[in-house]
């Protein structure tokens, strides 16, 4: 926690929506648009000012209906959008299109975090390895398991034999913050620190809770916090904000990605409030 203390702090009180940054969500191709809202329900919730989702898919609802804060848009906009950070992946598929939008989305000088299809993406294509190699603004990584073992090209076996190994070569490999999400997810940094998470129970097992924690990194990058900083705090508050829900008896069993957004919020600011 010592390290995240500096950037604990309160909102200035002349602060204003453009002040709080905005986060982009690219994803949400044809049946998985579910990925993206939560994703970015869980950016507003952690303090982006603004959270703009582009979707993949055609057919997707013009706004989320228990989230009309979010501004949905075509994947051309949200990249003209005033983004101040940009996750991509969560429900984008692994289409033509998205390659392409990847492929912008990375040329773009803003924090970027790939998650989800985004890595599988960028597992099977070595020019698009370069291209995030020699991007200037930070990159950060949130596979799990089997989508590690995709981008060293290996098993998922052999990742889990050694996660440590697995998330620091990830990091030093593609130059990026990288979290290995699961039970004791690890987060590396490409000049070799890791840290090993402790919070979190197996209530996280259930689909979406990825793209939740997608959504907290984003807003806090977008919020201007660094990229070690900002996967540190957000994956400790998911497993924190889980380990809440199940405390209060939501949980394990039956413990849905959504629920735990509210709770990380009032865990964060509580952490904002005691300076830690
Ligand atoms: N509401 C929506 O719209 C939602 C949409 N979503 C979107 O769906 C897309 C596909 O994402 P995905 O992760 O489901 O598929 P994929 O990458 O093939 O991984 C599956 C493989 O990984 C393995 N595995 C996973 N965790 C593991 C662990 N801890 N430890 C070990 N193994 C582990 C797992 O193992 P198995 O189940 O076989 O044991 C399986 O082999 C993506 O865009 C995502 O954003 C979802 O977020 C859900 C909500
Ligand atoms: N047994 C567990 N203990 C702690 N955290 C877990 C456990 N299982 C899953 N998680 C967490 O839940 C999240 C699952 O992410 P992911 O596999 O990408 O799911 P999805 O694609 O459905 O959103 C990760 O943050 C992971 O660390």
């Amino acid at each position: 926690m010592d390290l995240l203390l500096d950037h604990l702090r309160p909102r200035a009180r002349n602060s204003h929506k453009g002040s709080n940054g905005g986060a982009g969500i690219l994803g949400g191709a044809a049946s998985m648009v579910g990925a993206a809202f939560l994703a970015g329900r869980a950016a507003l919730r952690l303090g982006s000012g603004r959270v703009y989702l582009g979707l993949l898919d055609g057919q997707a609802p013009a706004i989320d209906p228990l989230q009309p804060e979010l501004m949905l848009r075509q994947p051309e906009s949200l990249l003209a959008a005033p983004l101040t950070a940009l996750a991509c992946g969560p429900g984008m598929g692994s289409g033509d299109d998205a390659r392409e939008w990847l492929r912008r989305a990375c040329s773009l000088p803003l924090p970027l975090l790939l998650d989800a299809d985004a890595l599988n993406l960028l597992a099977g294509e070595s020019g698009l390895r370069q291209e995030v190699l020699a991007r200037a603004a930070p990159t950060l990584l949130s596979p799990h398991p089997s989508e590690a073992a995709r981008l060293l090209d290996c098993s998922t076996a052999c990742v889990q034999d050694d996660r440590p190994r697995a998330a620091r070569e990830l990091a030093a490999r593609y130059g990026a913050v990288t979290v290995l999400k699961g039970c004791g997810s690890i987060v590396a940094a490409p000049g070799g620190e890791w840290f090993v998470n402790t919070s979190g129970n197996p209530g996280l097992a259930t689909a979406g809770t990825g793209d939740v924690l997608s959504g907290f990194i984003v807003a806090l990058l977008a919020q201007g916090w660094p990229a070690l900083e900002a996967m540190l705090a957000a994956v400790h508050l998911h497993g924190v904000a889980a380990d809440e829900r199940v405390a209060a008896g939501s949980g394990p069993i039956g413990l849905t990605a959504g629920e735990i957004i509210d709770s990380a919020r009032a865990a964060f600011n509580r952490w904002v409030a005691r300076g830690r």
